[in-house]
């Protein structure tokens, strides 16, 4: 027995817990939002009082911790409402509701038809036929009364209120005459399965589970059509069961009907399936009233087969519509680069780009999908989809965050393939790039001479895109060695979004004149070797343009240059 005094402590350790899981989580969030300059943030290291609670709260005794596990499983009974989508309990017992209908849907024909219910067996048959109405009663006790709804748009989750919504729906009816005590007939008339057909109004838990796990299914078509095939198999159990017990009416005697040979419900299943899905070869019938009965069996069996198979191709549409949609954009676009001519190489490229979008995203193009949505859940989606690149883009990292999430909505994913200049020196930039996949170089005129590599999560394109090197102009090659998957970002969407934050604008031009500087360095460290080059070779023409670009550099680089020069002085 655990004490009232246990409960007070269990009670403060778990709200302890639960506060701490909470800090915690706010901890995360706030590093989150503040990854740029975590460390210099001093708010977000724990308090010496937090680091004590800490310790305090990790030298806590087992027993304590099994306190904590059992007053969550009471606080859960006493929580006064479940979340249908949610709460996994619920889900859980939704599942066992839908195996108890399932096992009353095939096992009442078939004791009812079938000599399976005997003497010697029918306490096993009483006591799988009391734990399903448990499960039933259980259901119906503990969760539909507790389960939550909308009223007016809004989630109801006060007890008193979902107790009533459920007792006023038709569900409550359904479930009530389902767990009806229909049993009490077998003092009347003793154990007959047929009495318990009730059980199999029970429906909606069975569609509510299936509809759960239909969603949580990555490929649902499959599940859809393995329970459409279930449906047919269950009609024909009851096809069996119905052939079996009109032979049994018929003292087995009958040509057409079962003979008492073999298995009876494999022999009787197998008869029924080929009736039903109308393949024939079954005994030809021989009274009218047999006739009447196999007419009447194909033509159920035919309609339900079709129903089925329509069921089947439906759901097998369904799944590769996706697929059917991206061959016919890839044949028309092969139709029109042939019509129009376009050199095989082009064409290649153009065929390469679809089928390595295709494998990659299973989608063309991402953004015709989230532009049908409200713009909130549109950044929602954005957000949780490319928001981990994004934030790792080192220009954007001081950058406010409703900023990024403006961004976020304007950027296109585009992708590169082996080989391409994703920009060329001295052309007008009109877009800067962020890398989300693969790697570009920044090369000179020839592709070999490599200058820099940039990896995901890097920006480039700004400078033109900014004028900050004085024009419009890109100040170097961009070249895609490999396939590279980058988010472009036109000129006019980030002057929209950056003329709200004024101070992103000084930062991204910061950034990007600390670059050029680099390059102006570059320049000059190449000016400088090559001018002590000809030195060495006596080029006096070398030497004065060396002596030139060295007079423009910084003072630091002006330390650096003559160090070299010193070095190289004392070489010689
Ligand atoms: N000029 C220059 N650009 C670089 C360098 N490294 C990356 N880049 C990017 O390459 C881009 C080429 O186009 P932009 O000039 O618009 O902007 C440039 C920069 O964003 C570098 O070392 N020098």
């Amino acid at each position: 027995m655990i004490s009232s005094q246990d409960e007070a402590l269990s009670r403060k350790a778990y709200e302890t817990w639960n506060r701490k899981c909470v800090d915690r989580a706010r901890l995360a969030e706030k590093n989150f939002f503040n990854d740029a300059d975590s460390s210099s943030d001093e708010s977000l290291e724990p308090t010496l009082d937090a680091k004590t609670a800490k310790d305090d709260f990790l030298f806590k005794s087992s027993s304590q911790q099994k306190l904590n596990l059992w007053y969550q499983v009471k606080n859960y009974k006493l929580s006064s409402s479940v979340d249908p989508e949610n709460d996994n309990l619920y889900i859980f017992w939704q599942f066992l509701v839908t195996v108890a209908l399932l096992y009353n849907a095939i096992c009442i024909p078939l004791r009812a038809s079938f000599p399976y219910q005997t003497a010697s067996n029918l306490h096993i048959w009483l006591l799988l036929d009391y734990l399903s109405d448990c499960t039933y009663v259980i259901d119906v006790l503990l969760f539909q009364v507790r389960r939550q709804y909308l009223k007016r748009g809004c989630v109801e989750t006060d007890k008193a209120n979902t107790k009533s919504h459920y007792f006023a729906s038709w569900r409550c009816k359904r479930d009530m005459l389902a767990i009806a005590p229909t049993d009490l007939l077998y003092l009347l008339i003793g154990v007959k399965p047929l009495i318990r057909v009730n059980r199999l109004i029970k429906t909606d838990s069975y569609f509510e589970f299936n509809n759960w796990f239909e969603m949580s299914l990555k490929q649902a078509y499959l599940f859809r059509v393995a329970r459409t095939t279930g449906y047919l198999l269950y009609i024909v159990h009851l096809d069996a069961c119905f052939y079996y017990y009109i032979s049994y009416m018929w003292g087995f005697t009958s040509l057409w009907g079962y003979n008492l040979k073999g298995v009876a419900y494999i022999r009787c299943y197998f008869w029924a399936f080929m009736t039903t899905v109308t393949i024939g070869n079954v005994p030809d019938p021989v009274e009218t009233i047999e006739y009447v009965l196999q007419i009447s069996n194909y033509f159920a069996g035919l309609f339900i087969f079709s129903i089925v198979i329509g069921q089947v191709r439906d759901s097998v549409q369904a799944a590769s519509a996706e697929v059917e949609a991206y061959r016919n954009q890839k044949n028309a676009c092969i139709n029109y680069m042939q019509k129009n001519n376009i050199p095989i190489e082009i064409q290649k490229k153009v065929r390469l780009w679809f089928e390595y979008t295709w494998n990659t995203q299973k989608i063309l193009n991402e953004n015709d999908l989230l532009k049908q949505m409200p713009g909130k859940m549109h950044t929602e989606l954005a957000i949780n989809v490319h928001m981990d690149v994004l934030s790792k883009v080192e220009i954007f990292k001081e950058c406010d965050r409703q900023l990024l999430y403006d961004l976020l909505l304007k950027l296109k994913p585009i992708l590169y393939l082996p080989g391409d200049y994703v920009c060329k020196k001295g052309e007008v930039g009109r877009e800067m790039y962020i890398i989300t996949n693969g790697m570009v170089q920044v090369v000179g005129e020839t592709k070999s001479q490599i200058y820099a590599t940039l990896y995901p999560g890097t920006a480039f394109g700004e400078i033109s895109l900014l004028a900050i090197g004085g024009g419009n102009r890109r100040t170097a090659n961009i070249f895609s060695p490999g396939y590279t998957t980058l988010f472009i970002l036109y000129k006019q969407d980030l002057n929209e979004v950056v003329q709200n934050y004024p101070e992103a604008q000084g930062i991204l031009r910061r950034k990007a004149k600390k670059m050029l500087k680099k390059d102006n360095v570059k320049k000059t460290i190449t000016a400088v070797s090559s001018g002590l080059h000809s030195v060495k070779q006596n080029k006096g023409l070398n030497l004065i343009k060396a002596v030139f670009h060295v007079a423009k550099a910084s003072n630091k680089e002006l330390k650096n240059m003559s160090k070299i020069l010193k070095c190289e002085d004392s070489k010689r």
